[in-house]
């Protein structure tokens, strides 16, 4: 931008005050990103589901094309109803009931992931939803274990991942998944969330299953404040104990202007982490629309707002899509980006030393050098 000096009769002198870097869409995918919130089964590559559907036998797919299918599933998804939005789920898990086909999932996921500048990423899944045809959960874990690993050394180490393990609100028998967060900590599982309709399900259905996760030292978050309003957000830290929190998007509705309630203060004061998902909360009604969405108003009140896919079959989104379109809709720039990377490597359920190492030697540096 040149600017002339109005001031200076005698001579304009004219100065030059750099321009904002453009962010593109390649630097955009390039920039170390970190992802707190992906389901497995809302991830697949449209062309697995066809194949793995016709390999098992799968019936009901609405069309065998590709592109066709994944168009299919933004549509279902952007249905204003979290409840129609987790429909399209039937035909993903009926295509993840055994082991071969868990590993390839998990394995590509791992891939996309790498290939869309993900550094760090959590993936989560629930294993009861891949026992209809007589795997266990525990070979059902076991599997996805085996094809994060896979999908690990096949992205030459780019990425590293770690597995949350969801328990559905509607069953019953939580305290069953966290066993399993409990006993597969070594291999990789980093922590544990409840999925699934939010409306009729609080975290006090099955409370003791967060008390003996807290007693053991083990993490979780909770998918809150999506289908339901602030008070299902305080179910889940002051009844639960949530560290984290899916969505969070109506925790909003506690804040009128600059007064922040007792609640999203206490959110904000705890640096509790919004996994927030901006194409997500558009399609399940979280939220009316994307100018509506609250990240940024919430970023500018020191929220600790990270940015998140959830399910990138179901909504056709990547991390760089997010990133890109948050950046359209609300203008943020290269230090926003940082910020979001470094709240969620922060709020990662890995050590500290890892989650230093992770913004000083990965995320640091290369923000620094993209956004000059
Ligand atoms: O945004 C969401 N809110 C609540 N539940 C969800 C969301 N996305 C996916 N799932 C549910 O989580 C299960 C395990 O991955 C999926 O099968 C889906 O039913
Ligand atoms: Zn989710």
């Amino acid at each position: 931008m040149i600017n002339a000096d109005r001031n200076d009769t005698a001579c304009h002198r004219y100065t030059v005050t750099p321009m904002p870097t453009p962010l593109t869409q390649e630097d955009l995918r390039r920039a170390p990103k970190v992802l707190l919130h992906d389901h497995l089964d809302g991830g697949l590559r449209p062309q697995t589901v066809i194949e793995l559907a016709e390999a098992c036998g799968h019936q009901g797919l609405p069309t065998t094309d590709p592109v066709a299918l994944g168009a299919w599933f933004r549509d279902n998804a952007n249905s204003g109803s979290l409840v129609r939005y987790l429909e399209g789920f039937a035909h993903t898990c009926g295509v993840m009931q055994d082991e071969s086909s868990l590993v390839r999932v998990a394995s590509e996921a791992v891939q996309d992931l790498a290939a869309d500048g993900v550094v760090y990423a959590e993936i989560r899944y629930a294993p009861e939803l891949f026992t209809d045809k007589g795997l266990s959960m525990e070979q059902a874990v076991e599997a996805v274990q085996e094809g994060f690993r896979q999908g690990e050394a096949a992205s030459g180490g780019r990425i590293r991942v770690g597995t949350l393990l969801c328990a559905m609100r509607q069953n019953d028998g939580w305290q069953r998944i966290a066993d399993l967060v409990v006993r597969y900590r070594d291999a990789g599982v980093v922590g544990f969330d409840i999925a699934g309709p939010e409306a009729g399900f609080p975290p006090s259905k099955e409370l003791s299953a967060f008390e003996y996760l807290r007693q053991q030292n083990a993490h979780f978050t909770i998918h809150a404040a999506e289908a339901s309003g602030a008070e299902s957000a305080w179910e889940a830290v002051q009844l639960a104990g949530a560290e984290r929190l899916g969505h969070g998007v109506r925790l909003a509705e506690d804040i009128q202007g600059d007064e922040v309630g007792l609640l999203a203060a206490y959110v904000r004061d705890r640096r509790i982490a919004l996994e927030m998902c901006p194409t997500s909360n558009v399609h399940t009604g979280a939220v009316a629309s994307l100018a509506e969405h609250p990240i940024k108003r919430m970023a500018d009140l020191g929220f600790r707002v990270t940015v998140n896919t959830d399910n990138r079959l179901m909504s056709d989104v990547s991390m760089t899509g997010e990133f890109a379109t948050v950046v359209e809709q609300f203008g943020f720039g290269w230090e926003d980006l940082r910020k979001f990377t470094v709240n969620a490597a922060k709020a990662a359920f890995i050590s500290h030393d890892e989650r230093r190492a992770l913004i000083q030697d990965v995320i640091e540096p290369a923000y620094a050098a993209l956004a000059k």
